[in-house]
């Protein structure tokens, strides 16, 4: 598909309409495949923020909430139908500006909005069956008393997303806070905004009522802190580093504001004996080399029984030699470009500190030679890797994979778990019991069986450790956007008798 000659220009997304930024001003847009700049997007700053959280205050209590928080769920899904039927429509536009901002190859960025559409559908219908979920018994142990629970929004809900899959990860926020009939802001990332500035379009031409959902884009010191920290904000949403999780929740504690957080991974595949070695090889590349890497949950530690690690590592370097590495607009590319100038630096140091350190780049470890400009690097095979070692330890967030080999079941599970990190893991094996025993022995949020990466709607997200805490997806992802209230009733005509009534007299 042709690129289009000019990126839409967009301001911030606020009260159902566009403003120009406060301050004015606007950040670079650049094309990570080509460096070119397309565009630009709006700098929100804490002027903006105020302006957000006001509008979505407004569209949370307006009248009496009777229009959208209080409001049955087959209104709510309505709107979250007619939002996925319009993602669908403009899914080859959408997937076009993906690529161009963020470097991913287009037919991955079209599956991602396949998968945005798929996650407003799924919510629209539990924000329909939420209504029937309500005043649900609770069973005591004495008669004169009943009791329920009412499910009801947080509030007004601050998101704040990365740029992997600037979309998507936006959606498995916004879906969901949505059909709970919470309010949102929604701050993505400052590397790849455009698919979420059209979001805002979207929830224009399909009506949503003004405030429901404010986008406001820019850097996370200027946007994203402001909105953690703002005291009408009732919970923050969060996916992207540790280090930014962490800043966060110290800021949300000043108020006791419920978070949830979808941190990073440093994920660990076993591979047993008992394979076959090309389909394995094909996931341990699915699971470190789609979207070059850049993925939270990425099986990026590669554990190999000892007495396959040699015919696996020559199947995985010839694997990896045959992976077409170009323009992401390119048909069939496999590998586009990393996201950022700073990405690909911070990559390129962590290949050579591991070189430092004495580990061996088996395959790769540099910019494709074909590729003059652009933020490629090469699918990337490091062995002779100590478990001291940074590349072990630390996440890459690139096309990077580090490996290990282990001779008994035991070992394989104390080096998948030797790691601060517990996103996901993953295991290859014939034996599915030892599958099993695997899958309980990890200590992470997500396990895969014979296969890593695959994500569905209906599947609960999140991790343990660093990664994080919550989860999203699934009920589970409604439920980060409700708040439980008990509802207790005293039913007897009877008068308690706690106390003794006083005299009459
Ligand atoms: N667990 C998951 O589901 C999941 C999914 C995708 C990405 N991730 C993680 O995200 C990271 C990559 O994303 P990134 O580089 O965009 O992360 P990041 O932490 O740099 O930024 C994430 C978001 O936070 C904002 N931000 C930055 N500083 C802030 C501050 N002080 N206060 C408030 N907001 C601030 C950014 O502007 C951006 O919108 C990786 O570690 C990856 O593993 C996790
Ligand atoms: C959840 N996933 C895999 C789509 C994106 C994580 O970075």
């Amino acid at each position: 598909m042709a690129a289009p000659s000019a990126i839409p220009r967009r301001g911030l997304f606020i009260g159902g309409g566009w403003r120009e930024p406060s301050l004015g001003r606007r950040l670079p847009v650049v094309n990570p495949a080509t460096e070119a700049t397309i565009g630009d997007i709006p700098a929100a700053t804490a002027e903006d923020v105020e302006l957000a959280v006001s509008a979505a205050r407004d569209a949370f209590g307006r009248d009496g909430g009777r229009h959208w928080s209080r409001a049955p769920g087959a209104v709510r899904a309505k709107y979250l139908k007619a939002i996925a039927a319009k993602i669908k429509d403009k899914k080859s536009y959408l997937a076009l500006l993906e690529t161009l901002d963020s470097g991913k190859p287009l037919d991955e960025a079209a599956g991602d909005m396949e998968d945005v559409a798929a996650c407003f559908e799924y919510y629209a219908d539990l924000a329909e069956a939420l209504d029937g979920k309500q005043r649900a018994p609770i069973s005591l142990p004495m008669e004169n008393f009943e009791s329920y629970v009412l499910k009801e929004p947080i509030g007004v809900v601050g998101l704040i997303t990365p740029w992997n899959y600037p979309l998507l990860m936006a959606t498995w926020k916004v879906a969901p806070a949505l059909a709970a009939g919470c309010t949102a802001v929604l701050k993505p990332s400052e590397l790849a905004s455009l698919t979420c500035l059209e979001l805002g379009g979207i929830c224009a031409e399909i009506g949503l009522p003004p405030g429901v959902l404010n986008i406001i884009t820019g850097l996370g010191t200027e946007a994203g802190a402001p909105l953690a920290s703002h005291p009408h904000v009732d919970k923050i949403a969060f996916t992207g580093s540790t280090e930014t999780g962490k800043r966060i929740m110290i800021t949300a504690s000043q108020m006791v504001k419920p978070v949830s957080l979808e941190l990073g991974g440093k994920s660990p595949l076993i591979v047993f004996d008992d394979v076959d070695i090309d389909k394995a090889v094909e996931w341990a590349m699915f699971g470190c080399f789609a979207n070059a890497g850049q993925v939270c949950s990425a099986t990026s530690r590669l554990l190999l029984h000892e007495k396959i690690a040699k015919r696996f590592l020559d199947r995985l370097v010839a694997w990896a030699k045959s992976i077409k590495i170009s323009d992401p607009l390119e048909e069939g590319c496999r590998l586009g470009s990393v996201v950022s100038e700073g990405q690909y630096q911070k990559i390129m140091k962590f290949i050579s500190t591991a070189r430092c350190e004495g580990a061996t780049i088996l395959y790769g470890g540099a910019r494709p030679q074909h590729l003059k400009r652009g933020f490629f690097i090469e699918p990337t095979i490091i062995t002779n890797v100590s478990t001291s070692m940074q590349i072990w330890r630390e996440e890459v967030f690139g096309p990077v994979i580090c490996v290990k080999e282990f001779r008994t079941e035991r070992e394989a599970v104390e080096l998948a778990n030797d790691t601060h990190y517990g996103l996901a893991g993953a295991v290859i094996s014939n034996d599915l019991e030892r599958c099993e025993r695997i899958s309980k022995a990890i200590q992470s949020g997500i396990v895969w069986i014979n296969c890593s990466q695959p994500c569905f709607v209906q599947a609960p997200w999140g991790g343990n450790k660093r990664s994080g805490f919550g989860r999203e997806l699934g009920q589970w992802g409604l439920d980060n956007y409700l708040s439980v209230k008990q509802v207790t009733k005293y039913c007897s005509d009877e008068p308690y008798g706690w106390y003794r009534p006083p005299s009459k007299l």
